[in-house]
């Protein structure tokens, strides 16, 4: 089990929220000052990453008070816990092992006492098979013809990884074009149906319970649609595969379970990339590309495994989230990949964090009386520079940054990834240094502004500077580069959910909404007045039956 301490009452806590004060007003300019070898201290390099967290309102007695923070809330236990099966998503008294579906060395991981790498491999074979069949034009549709589209259904950790990774992976793609439904609003499949062939289209009906309500909605419009025009239900396998827990709801939606790709509940939705809902990665970049994407995730798991705290690159990661989150009061985290491979990767760290660490309940089932999980949120860059940099630079909120980019870009096209790599470079020193009124005086100065016009302008042009960032440097990103980094945020989510002392595992935060949708849903038929809620949801209900 996960220790069960609350950390506002270690010493390390005590000491950080004492530090804080002397530490508040520092500028990370003057810490810089004073220690010119600062950059290699606060860098760590993994394989081709490089991870420079030296822009951070830190020194070395916070580094070490929060390492300590680390130790105290019992951490090596809880990493142990996770990796040996233990099952720490208590509410649902289940493990959490997506580190076994990318364990490349197959050492023996027990869920109750079995060891699952057997069925784990068992599972990438078939998807192999599969995928190779319809990558080389072997598996044929209900007239004869290869598959050319794939049609991944499904939402939340059942579409936004694969959509990620086949976004960030495109320069590996091969000839079949993906596409993903995951919103029950008609659109999202209308908008698909349009653009593919019912003879070549295969459909993968993505989700780990097999009744969420959207998956399920489109997984059945996407049948009617095809057998309107292939007419014989024997029809559907040919073009309909499954990937789920829960072969009994896959059979009776009509899905041959020959066809279907398991994966289990010790897979957490947010985490199943590496399960078999990466199937619809595997047919878009070919089984050697993912097994890359595993491979690198492992060598992640690895490191943060085996390496003490000071050289782990998730715990790092984590503890300055909570240094900024806990002590600065900062609410939110901006991911910004300076890649536009990586325009997915934000939104993917909108469930992965969010769903994982948007916890007011602690491990004792205590409301917390301390901020828990950030808000995740972000843009490629230079995108975001042209959209809300400016709150970044000037606003009133602290807002930490993680920079990402390539050194290497798949596109060598003129000077684009030198321009590129000058703004992602210039991005993190400018939100370090900021500028002075000095600075600005000498600039307006310089252009011929008079006393007057300079004093009407300074305080708009100064910027205060002493905004947080890390910037990751990969040298290209490759599936194995990939993997490695979407393990290293994984692992992030976790130290900081044992330190909040929360259950990271679950979400039972999404079951109410759609509680109340599904009470809705029938009181949306006919034009009687709906009375039963409050009077805004019943004006709100009303009022569309009037409009409608
Ligand atoms: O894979 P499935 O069971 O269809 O769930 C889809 C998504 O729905 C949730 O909101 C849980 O209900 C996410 O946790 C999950 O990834």
């Amino acid at each position: 089990m996960l220790p069960k301490i609350n950390p506002i009452e270690t010493k390390a806590w005590q000491k950080l929220e004492e530090m804080y004060f002397d530490f508040e007003g520092t500028h990370m300019k003057d810490l810089f000052a004073k220690d010119a070898g600062r950059f290699e201290k606060y860098s760590l390099k993994f394989e081709d990453i490089l991870v420079d967290f030296s822009k951070n309102i830190l020194d070395e007695d916070v580094k070490a008070t929060l390492l300590e923070l680390a130790e105290e809330c019992g951490l090596k236990g809880a990493i142990e816990s996770m990796f040996t099966g233990e099952k720490i998503n208590a509410t649902e008294d289940r493990s959490v092992l997506h580190v076994a579906l990318r364990n490349r060395s197959n050492t023996p991981v027990l869920v109750d006492g079995k060891d699952v790498m057997p069925e784990v491999n068992a599972v990438l074979d078939q998807m192999k098979a599969f995928s190779e069949k319809v990558i080389s034009g072997e598996w044929k549709g209900y007239t004869g013809k290869t598959i050319t589209d794939i049609v991944n259904i499904g939402i939340g950790g059942s579409d936004l990884g694969p959509l990620m990774v086949t976004e960030a992976l495109k320069p590996y793609k091969n000839h079949l074009k993906l596409h993903f439904v995951s919103n029950v609003d008609g659109t999202h499949i209308a908008e698909t149906l349009k653009a593919v062939d019912p003879e070549t289209t295969l459909f993968i009906v993505a989700s780990k319970t097999f009744t969420t309500q959207e998956t399920m909605t489109n997984a059945n419009s996407a049948k009617d649609w095809f057998l309107a025009s292939a007419k014989d239900i024997s029809e559907v396998a040919k073009h309909f595969v499954a990937v789920s827990t829960n072969a009994e709801a896959v059979a009776a939606f009509g899905i041959d379970t020959a066809n279907m790709f398991r994966f289990w509940n010790w897979v957490g939705g947010r985490y199943s990339l590496w399960s078999a809902i990466g199937l619809s990665i595997v047919l878009g970049i070919g089984f050697d590309n993912y097994v890359a994407l595993l491979e690198g995730a492992h060598a992640m798991d690895n490191h943060f495994r085996e390496s003490d705290f000071d050289k782990n690159i998730p715990v790092i990661l984590a503890l300055i989230g909570i240094w900024y989150n806990n002590f600065y009061g900062a609410e939110t985290e901006a991911i910004l990949p300076y890649d536009q491979y990586m325009h997915r990767f934000s939104a993917y760290f909108q469930q992965g964090n969010m769903e994982s660490n948007g916890k007011y309940v602690d491990r004792n089932g205590e409301q917390v009386d301390y901020q828990t999980g950030p808000i995740i949120w972000g843009e490629p860059g230079t995108n975001g520079q042209h959209a809300f940099y400016q709150l970044i630079h000037q606003g009133t909120k602290l807002i930490p940054c993680d920079f990402i980019a390539s050194a290497i870009n798949h596109n060598q096209l003129g000077d684009h990834h030198k321009k590129l790599l000058a703004n992602f470079f210039a991005q993190t020193e400018a939100m370090m240094v900021g500028k002075t009124e000095e600075q600005v005086t000498a600039e307006l100065k310089a252009a011929g502004k008079s006393d007057a016009e300079i004093a009407a302008l300074l305080p708009f042009k100064v910027f205060l500077g002493n905004i947080p960032t890390n910037s990751i440097l990969v040298k290209k990103l490759t599936p194995h580069v990939l993997g490695a980094l979407i393990a290293m945020y994984e692992h992030k989510i976790f130290v900081q959910g044992v330190i909040w002392n929360i259950y990271s595992f679950d979400q039972w935060g999404v079951e109410l909404g759609k509680q109340l949708a599904n009470a809705i849903l029938p009181e949306l038929d006919g034009d009687g007045k709906v009375t039963g809620h409050d009077a805004s949801t019943n004006g709100l209900i009303n009022a569309w039956k009037a409009m409608k």
